[in-house]
C-alpha cells in the first residue's frame, strides 16, 4: 500500500547536531541514508532503533513535513514524493493521520470539539454535513472508549484518555495511513503497557494501516506485524517480531533486541542447514541455518539467555553441552539470570525462578541446535 524507495535525507551539519554519517561533500550528514520498505494494507509496521537513527526523519518524510533529498514515496498508487520528477505533494493532501509524542490536544475545546474540529475545517467541497460530522465523531469516540466524556473539557482527561483523544482526532478523517511517532512515550510505565494493547486492539478492529515509530523494543515486539530495525540512517533488518528476535541478521539487531550471548567461532563443517563451529570453549552445532557460510569462515554465534538450558547434572546425551561455574545469580521476580563462566567466556542463562543455583557451583548447560544463530561478522 505504501512504498518507500531509496529515501535519503541529508542535513547541513553547521548546527553540529548530527554526528558520524558524513556524506561525500563533507559538510552534510545523512539522517536517512537510503531506506526501502513497503507497508501492507491493515498492517502495523514499526520503525525501531536507538535515538538519532533516523526514524522520525523517515516518518516526517512520508508525512510531507520534511522534504527528502532523494527517493520516491507512493501510497495506494498515488505518488506523494518523487525526487526524479520533482513531485512533492503537500502534507495536508496526502490523506494521512498523525499522532505524535506530544499529543497536543486542543485544551480550550471539549472532547467532542477536539474530534469534530478537523472535519469542520475541511475545504467546503470535502466537508461532511453537520449530521454526518456528529455521527462520525460519536462513532470514533465509541471506538476509543471516550463516548462518556464527549462534553468534558479535554484537559480534564487522564494521560491515557488524552492519548486516545489524540488518536480519535486523527482517526475521524479516515486516513489511508496513520503515522504514530512514539505516541506512548509521555505516559507512565504502567499506562504505557496498557495502551500498547489498546492501540493494537484498535488498529486490528479498524483494520488500520499504520507506521509506528519507537525506540522501545518490547513495545515494537508486542504491537507490530513487522518491524524495520534502523541503525545510523539505514534499515538493518525487516521481519516479523519473532523472526527479528530469533533470527537477527546482524550483531546490531541481536544486541538491540533483547540480550544475547555472542561467541566467536570458526566454521568446521557445513551440510545443508547444519553447520558445526569451533569456539575456543568447544564445539557447537547449529540447525536451520539459511545463509550457509563456508568452511573456514569466522562467524559470530548468538544465543539468547532463555535458550541456555542450565542444569546441575551433566546429561551427556544432548547436543551442545558445555560445563562451567556459576559466577553470579540475579533474581528478577519472574525470572532468574545466572552468569556461567566457561574459561574466560561469560554465558548468560535465563530460567524459571524455581531454578536457582548459587555462585561457585559447577554446572552444565546445553543449547538446542535450532537456537544457535549465526550472525555474519560485521
Ligand atoms: N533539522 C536538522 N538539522 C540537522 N540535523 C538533523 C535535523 N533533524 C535531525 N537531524 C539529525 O538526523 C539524525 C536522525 O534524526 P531523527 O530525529 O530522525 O532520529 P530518531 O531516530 O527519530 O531519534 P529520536 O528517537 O531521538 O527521535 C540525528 O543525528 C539528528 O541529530
Amino acid at each position: 500500500m505504501l512504498t518507500v524507495e531509496s529515501l535519503k535525507k541529508s542535513y547541513d551539519d553547521t548546527a553540529g547536531r548530527a554526528s558520524g554519517r558524513r556524506s561525500d561533500a563533507g559538510t552534510r550528514v545523512f539522517a536517512v541514508g537510503g531506506v526501502d520498505f513497503e507497508v501492507h494494507d491493515g498492517e502495523l509496521f514499526t520503525l525501531l532503533g536507538p535515538s538519532g537513527c533516523g526514524k522520525t526523519t523517515t516518518l516526517r518524510s512520508v508525512a510531507g513535513l520534511e522534504r527528502p533529498t532523494e527517493g520516491r514515496v507512493t501510497l495506494g498508487g498515488r505518488v506523494l514524493f518523487d525526487s526524479k520528477h520533482g513531485v512533492n505533494m503537500r502534507a495536508n493532501q496526502r490523506g494521512l493521520g498523525m499522532v505524535f509524542q506530544s499529543y497536543a490536544i486542543w485544551p480550550h475545546m471539549s472532547v467532542f470539539k477536539n474530534v469534530s474540529f478537523p472535519l469542520e475545517v475541511m475545504p467546503r467541497a470535502k466537508r461532511p454535513g453537520r449530521k454526518e460530522i456528529e455521527d462520525r465523531v460519536r462513532q470514533v469516540l465509541e471506538v476509543t472508549e471516550l463516548g462518556a466524556y464527549a462534553a468534558r473539557a479535554a484537559t480534564k482527561l487522564s494521560g491515557g484518555q488524552q492519548q486516545r483523544l489524540a488518536l480519535a482526532r486523527a482517526l475521524v478523517t479516515r486516513p489511508e495511513l496513520m503515522l504514530l511517532d512514539e505516541p506512548l512515550s509521555n505516559l507512565d510505565a504502567k499506562l504505557r503497557e496498557t495502551m500498547r494493547f489498546e492501540l493494537k486492539r484498535l488498529q486490528r478492529e479498524l483494520n488500520l494501516t499504520a507506521i509506528y515509530v519507537t525506540h522501545d523494543q518490547s513495545e515494537a515486539l508486542v504491537m507490530s506485524n513487522r518491524i524495520a530495525v534502523m541503525n545510523q540512517g539505514r534499515i538493518e533488518q525487516i521481519g516479523k517480531p519473532r523472526e527479528i528476535y530469533t533470527k537477527p541478521a546482524t550483531r546490531f539487531v541481536a544486541e538491540f533486541i533483547g540480550t544475547s550471548n555472542f561467541i566467536e567461532a570458526k566454521v568446521v563443517s557445513v551440510s545443508g542447514g547444519e553447520v558445526q563451529v569451533d569456539a575456543a570453549q568447544g564445539r557447537l552445532v547449529a540447525h536451520g541455518v539459511e545463509a550457509a557460510p563456508a568452511v573456514g569462515d569466522t562467524v559470530l554465534i548468538s544465543i539468547r539467555p532463555e535458550c541456555v538450558d542450565l542444569s546441575r547434572e551433566r546429561r551427556g546425551d544432548v547436543p551442545n553441552e558445555w560445563s562451567g561455574t556459576v559466577l553470579t545469580r540475579a533474581f528478577m521476580g519472574d525470572v532468574v539470570d545466572h552468569i556461567v563462566g566457561v574459561g574466560d567466556l561469560e554465558v548468560r542463562n535465563r530460567s524459571n525462578p524455581n531454578l536457582s543455583i548459587p555462585p561457585g557451583t559447577e554446572v552444565h548447560f546445553s543449547v538446542a541446535p535450532d537456537k544457535v544463530t549465526l550472525v555474519p561478522v560485521d
